[in-house]
């Protein structure tokens, strides 16, 4: 009675065993979401075990409880493995204080390197043009046939490393990328929502290999970039470096000069070496996959439906007086099919199963239920996006719905909503719509074999997982 409705639970075990049932009979984590909010409201309880946990499937709920009351909910429910790592340092799994002032000065930082602005196009038009000039290099007569995910997560792997440490991913250090790469995807691929909320000792002494894998990955990609921003730190202090507070470069710049200012200051405690290497550590696994997947994602659509990509190219012509300039970022403001058409992108795409958990500190009321104290609480953004109340016919590609109704864009929210919603939206926006607008610029696309299929190849998992698999055939126009 202290919580909104859900499937009646048990002594122990709370809801698991439907969770569990319901995630087999619909074939996934979000369609069973789905199944639980048309029984139960858009807002709806499942017990995982003792804690029970509050899921928000709609927009307007997920604005007034995050938005207007966003200073209640700013505690994420740490996920035992990442907290393990982290010791409460750096962005994603870390709360209060430091928390606090690392996101403030990584927004910061990002809006003084040119985020959402001419600078951060330059850098990412640049990392475009010289992978299609590998593209172009490779192609026989005229085509040439591209392995999609890796060529997106080295494109945006590649903007995300010389955003953070000043260093794109070229021939010499392409290899050492994908073999962390490698690392990285197979933790995720047996992530799921049990590994979110499972004690450390319990996976550790159940399944260790798997806590070792899970491990592994995070650290190894801490030490990759942290690597660059110590030996950094050792030249500072040397001489061998002079910082520049005013324009820095890459964000380990950003955080040295403000680490030398607070020092200055005497304050010692916040801006120090073990912390950037998890802020960075941080925004490089939050910033790397997420893209990419989404841009993989994307481009397996799009290649299923050449009308939504003829019309594309046919704004993208217009704005660009027939190709003779790239997009930029300038032309969203006018590209309304292609802003559609991403909308879209994302929100099939919509890159997390389960949303990260926050706690609820305090007994309240959310569309008019009881929710007390000692839960936790999220927007649940995959089933937030299959909500057919919100978008007609979910299951369909249809950007023609953001042009029908111009608002109901507003209502696809893949970064997150509040307190705790993504630090790199302005980036990710930028990647996207830069790579999708000038790559259907300058090639005609077509699958290489089979049509990809656009189904999510994880589906009990976490995260989403497009078919990483497919290739596809760019034809220069
Ligand atoms: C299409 C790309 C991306 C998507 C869909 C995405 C989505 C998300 C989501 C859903 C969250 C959690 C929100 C919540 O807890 O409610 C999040 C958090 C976060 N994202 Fe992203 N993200 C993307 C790209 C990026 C990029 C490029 C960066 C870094 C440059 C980044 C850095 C972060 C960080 C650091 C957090 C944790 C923020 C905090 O807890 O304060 N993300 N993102």
């Amino acid at each position: 009675r202290k919580f909104p409705p859900g499937p009646t639970s048990l002594p122990l075990i709370g809801n698991i065993h439907q969770l569990i049932y319901y995630c087999w009979k619909h074939k996934g984590v979000v369609p069973a979401f789905d199944y639980f909010r048309q029984i139960y409201g858009d807002v709806f309880t499942l017990w995982l075990g003792p804690i029970p946990h509050v899921s928000i499937c709609d927009y307007e709920t997920s604005q007034e409880v995050f938005v207007k009351n966003g200073n209640k909910y700013k505690d994420r429910f740490l996920p035992p493995i990442f907290e393990h790592v982290s010791g409460n340092l750096g962005l994603i799994s870390a709360n209060g204080e430091s928390w606090a002032e690392m996101r403030r000065f990584a927004l910061g930082a990002f809006r003084t390197m040119g985020v959402g602005r001419d600078l951060m196009e330059e850098r990412i038009l640049a990392e475009l043009d010289a992978r299609c000039a590998e593209i172009d290099a490779d192609a026989v007569n005229g085509k040439t046939t591209v392995h999609t995910s890796e060529f997106f997560d080295l494109t945006v792997g590649s903007v995300i490393n010389s955003v953070l440490i000043g260093k794109r991913f070229d021939s010499h250090n392409k290899d050492e990328f994908l073999k962390l790469k490698g690392l990285l995807d197979s933790a995720d691929e047996m992530f799921t929502m049990f590994d979110l909320t499972v004690p450390v000792w319990l996976l550790k002494k159940l399944c260790p290999g798997r806590y070792a894998l899970m491990i592994e990955a995070q650290e190894e990609i801490i030490n990759f970039v942290s690597r660059e921003a110590n030996e950094r730190y050792e030249k500072v202090k040397s001489g061998e470096y002079t910082i520049n507070s005013e324009d820095p470069q890459d964000f380990v710049e950003a955080y040295l000069a403000k680490m030398e200012q607070e020092a200055e200051k005497g304050i010692t405690n916040l801006y120090t070496m073990e912390c950037l290497k998890h802020v960075i550590g941080d925004l490089w696994l939050a910033g790397q996959g997420t893209t990419a997947t989404t841009l993989v994602s994307g481009f397996n659509q799009l290649v299923n439906h050449p009308e939504v990509v003829r019309r594309c190219r046919e704004e993208l012509m217009r704005l660009t007086d027939n190709g003779s300039r790239p997009l930029n970022l300038k032309d969203r403001a006018e590209s309304h099919y292609l802003n559609a058409t991403i909308a879209e992108i994302q929100r099939h795409a919509s890159i997390l199963n389960v949303n990260f958990w926050r706690y609820n500190h305090e007994a309240t009321t959310v569309k008019g239920y009881p929710v007390d104290s000692g839960s936790v609480i999220t927007a649940q953004l995959g089933a937030l996006h299959v909500n057919n109340d919100i978008f007609k016919d979910a299951g369909k590609f249809y950007p023609e719905r953001f042009i029908e109704d111009p608002k109901l864009s507003n209502q696809v929210i893949p970064f997150g909503i509040g307190k705790r919603s993504c630090v790199g939206e302005n980036i990710a926006r930028s990647e996207i719509y830069l790579m999708i607008g000038n790559l259907l610029l300058r090639y005609d696309i077509k699958p290489h074999g089979a049509m990809p299929s656009t189904e999510d190849k994880l589906p009990y998992t976490a995260g989403k997982l497009p078919d990483k698999t497919v290739k596809l055939e760019f034809c220069k126009l």
